[in-house]
Formats: C-alpha cells, structure tokens, sequence
C-alpha cells in the first residue's frame, strides 16, 4: 500500500553487480538514503563510481540484487514487474541527461504536460500546467514542439514533464551535463522551483553548481557512500 506520510524514497542495504565475461562485477554495495518531499539530493562521486546505476534502481527501472526500495511507502524492489512499472508511473518522473531522450517529438510543451499527468491517472489541470510552464520560463513556449527549444528549454520542459500528475519522486541524471552555464543556471531554478512544489528531487551530477542548490548531498565512491 502507498503511504503519503512516507518519505517519497528510502532505501537501505542496496547492492548490485552486472555480468562481465562469465562473473559478477560488483558496482554498488550497501547502499542507504532517504529522499523527502520538497528537498533536492544531489549525488555526487567519480566516474564510474555507480550513480546512474543506483539511479536506476531508485526510478525502479532496474531491480537491486539486495536491499529495499521503497517509493512513496511502498516497497519496490521485491515487486513482480508489473506492480514495479505501475507504480514507477504513479510515482517517479526520470529526465535523462541527453534533452532528446527526455521529450516526444510530436507533442507541443503544453500537450507533454497534459500526457505526463494522464500517464500518472491525475486530472488534466491546464492552468496548473500553464502555472509550471510560466514558473519555469517556458510559459512562451507552451505551443511550441521539442525542435523549437533549446537544450536548456529542452531540459526545463523535461523537468516538467516528469514532475506532471504530481510524482513524488524525480529523478535525474545529469541533466546539465550538455548545458552551458546559464542554461545550467535555470535549470537549477527549475529543480529548486519544482522541490518548492513538494516533488523528492534526486539529481546524479559532477556539476558543484548542482551540489550548491542541493539540501543534501551523497557521495558515492567504489559503489557505497562516504561521508561528504
Ligand atoms: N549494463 C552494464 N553492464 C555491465 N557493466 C555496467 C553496466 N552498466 C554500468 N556498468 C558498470 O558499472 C559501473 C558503474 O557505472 P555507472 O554508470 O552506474 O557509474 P556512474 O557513476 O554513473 O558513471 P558516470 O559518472 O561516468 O556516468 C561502471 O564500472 C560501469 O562500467
């Protein structure tokens, strides 16, 4: 059952490892935190050291080989793949790093905000749509299709587009890594804005201005946190 006076994530003991030539190479090892409401995390460590992985995990599009995931108070990474997807979609917005991946070619900003809040089963709210459009600069741009935004733009509507029908939990993966400082700039506003709203914000970056916005920061190194 999903509880609302849950944390929107908290995991514990997570562990993970990927076939490689015949064995297992281990990638994260005990993994813990907890992700509120109206909060940024900001993960952080060197390359390699497992964050898009434990990324995955956390947006319940990969499931751990040990530990707990639980989403807005349900515990995910036991679920069969069915109840794991459902509740990915009432729950968890991801934006991946590459603004083409994250956006529908054929669907203007206002209409990705519309099919975001379908997908989660929320009531279409233009003008709670139109709201986050404006709040997050893009309020000139809700006709327009991804190929007339910027990356930046591109990335902000992302932002949107995942937090729509109210997710509890957003996730990103490095969602700056191909902006220039000032559209990096606003995308941070737009991550701060949307945690204001109450969503869980959880961002993987090498970025320190990312790290500056965040409430929390956890660092991963060799697959398991260190202390920041
Ligand atoms: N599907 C996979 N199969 C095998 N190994 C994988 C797979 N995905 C990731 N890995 C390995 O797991 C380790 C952690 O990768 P991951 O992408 O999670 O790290 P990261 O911290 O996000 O790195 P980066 O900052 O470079 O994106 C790396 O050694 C990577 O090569």
């Amino acid at each position: 059952m999903t509880r609302t006076d849950a944390p929107a994530l908290r995991c514990a003991g997570v562990g993970h490892g990927y076939p490689v030539d015949g064995r297992v190479v281990r990638v994260l090892s005990g993994v813990g935190l907890t992700a509120e409401r109206a909060a940024v995390t900001a993960l952080t460590g060197p390359s390699g050291s497992g964050k898009s992985t434990l990324l995955r995990i956390l947006a319940c599009l990969e499931r751990p080989d040990e530990g707990t995931v639980e989403v807005a108070g349900t515990e995910a990474a036991r679920l069969p793949a069915r109840r794991r997807r459902a509740l990915r979609r009432a729950h968890v917005g991801y934006v991946f790093q590459d603004p083409a991946d994250n956006l529908l070619d054929y669907l203007t900003a206002a209409e990705h905000l519309a099919l975001g809040a379908r997908l989660r089963g929320a009531g279409t709210d233009a003008a709670g749509a139109r709201a986050v459009l404006d709040a997050l600069g893009l309020g000139h741009r809700a006709a327009h299709r991804p190929r007339q935004l910027s990356g930046g733009e591109q990335q902000r509507l992302a932002l949107a587009f995942a937090a729509a029908g109210d997710s509890a939990l957003l996730v990103a993966d490095e969602p700056t890594a191909q902006l220039d400082r000032s559209a990096t700039g606003l995308v941070l506003d737009a991550l701060r804005h949307l945690a204001g709203r109450g969503h869980a914000v959880v961002v993987a970056t090498h970025d320190p201005q990312v790290r500056g916005v965040a409430d929390q920061v956890i660092e991963l190194r060799d697959g398991s946190r260190t202390e920041v």
